[in-house]
């Protein structure tokens, strides 16, 4: 069988932007952010300064209005935060949406598309075939899309989300809640994922989704896959170990693959992700 090309993963967006950074091995990154109907993240103000894009899907533009202001604890001008994080658009079905964050954004300038017709996609792909539109043909394979808020929540909405992983896989798109990522790797590239140690690890997964998996085969884990079949209701690999820097994959069908991402209360300096307060003199 002809050798899979690879293909890089590397979660620069979990550090603070730098001049040099936002790269796969040599390949520039183009970051959008897709902003759901949850809890904002902790450091969604880091990804909002990585991101060339930002999308709210429905609801989301009620978290962006009332959390971000909680994030930025350091300033006491709530208007002013809100001018500062303004989303380019608001995408969905418009059933969430507060009609007082409508306006709000409206008049800031924020496009606001409505697709209340439509009650057969999710808010979150309507919002990734808007960027998708959005991008050029040529940039489309720079592009990877942060999802802030995709997991820990209503079990539809999840399972609703990984679907859309699967739906837009050959798209870059990370899935992201305080906690963990989520990516899909696709069953046609041999997969590369550095590990940045001081933001995520070490508690990760891979795990065979829609279908079970014949072979995969993994380096860098505690317990690696050596041509290893998995499927729900045998083997998936869960509570696994990240023990180098780099993890491949590969495997004859799409896996999930996730990551913890460490908690500024649970680390020592060493090993926190940005807060708010780092993020805004960046
Ligand atoms: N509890 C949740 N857990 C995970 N994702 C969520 C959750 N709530 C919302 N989302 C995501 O945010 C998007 C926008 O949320 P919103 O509540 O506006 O959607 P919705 O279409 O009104 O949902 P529903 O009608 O099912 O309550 C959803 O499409 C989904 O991707
Ligand atoms: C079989 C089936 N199940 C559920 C829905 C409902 N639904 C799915 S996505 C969506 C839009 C949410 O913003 C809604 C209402 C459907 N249409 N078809």
């Amino acid at each position: 069988m002809a050798q899979k090309l690879p293909m890089t993963h590397r979660s620069t967006f979990l550090l603070p932007p730098t001049v040099s950074d936002d790269c796969n091995g040599s390949v520039p990154v183009t970051y959008a952010l897709i902003i759901l109907n949850q809890r904002l993240l902790r450091f969604s103000p880091l990804l909002w300064d990585h991101v060339k894009i930002r999308v709210c899907a429905d609801g989301g533009a009620n978290r962006l209005f009332d959390d971000m202001p909680e994030l930025c604890p350091l300033e006491n001008d709530v208007s002013g935060i809100r001018e500062r994080y303004k989303p380019d658009v608001i995408k969905g079905d418009m059933d969430s949406i507060r009609p007082d964050v409508l306006n709000y954004y409206r008049n800031l300038g924020t496009k606001i598309i409505d697709n209340s017709d439509d009650q057969d996609t999710t808010d979150l792909h309507k919002c990734i075939t808007y960027l998708l539109d959005f991008v050029s043909d040529d940039k489309r394979s720079n592009l990877c899309i942060l999802v802030a808020g995709a997991l820990g929540g209503r079990f539809d909405h999840e399972m609703g989300n990984i679907n859309t992983l699967c739906h837009f896989s050959t798209t870059r798109i990370v899935l992201l809640s305080d906690d963990c990522l989520i990516q899909l790797l696709p069953s046609t590239r041999h997969h590369e994922i550095s590990i940045i140690s001081s933001v995520e690890g070490p508690h990760c997964g891979l795990i065979p989704i829609g279908a079970p998996s014949g072979s995969s085969t993994t380096t860098g884990l505690q317990w690696n896959l050596d041509n290893t079949e998995m499927r729900f209701g045998g083997l998936v690999s869960t509570s696994n170990i990240v023990k180098g820097e780099t993890v491949t994959v590969t495997s004859d069908s799409d896996l999930l693959w996730t990551i913890s991402l460490k908690k500024n209360s649970h680390e020592g300096e060493e090993g926190k992700l940005p807060d708010s307060q780092h993020v805004s003199v960046i």
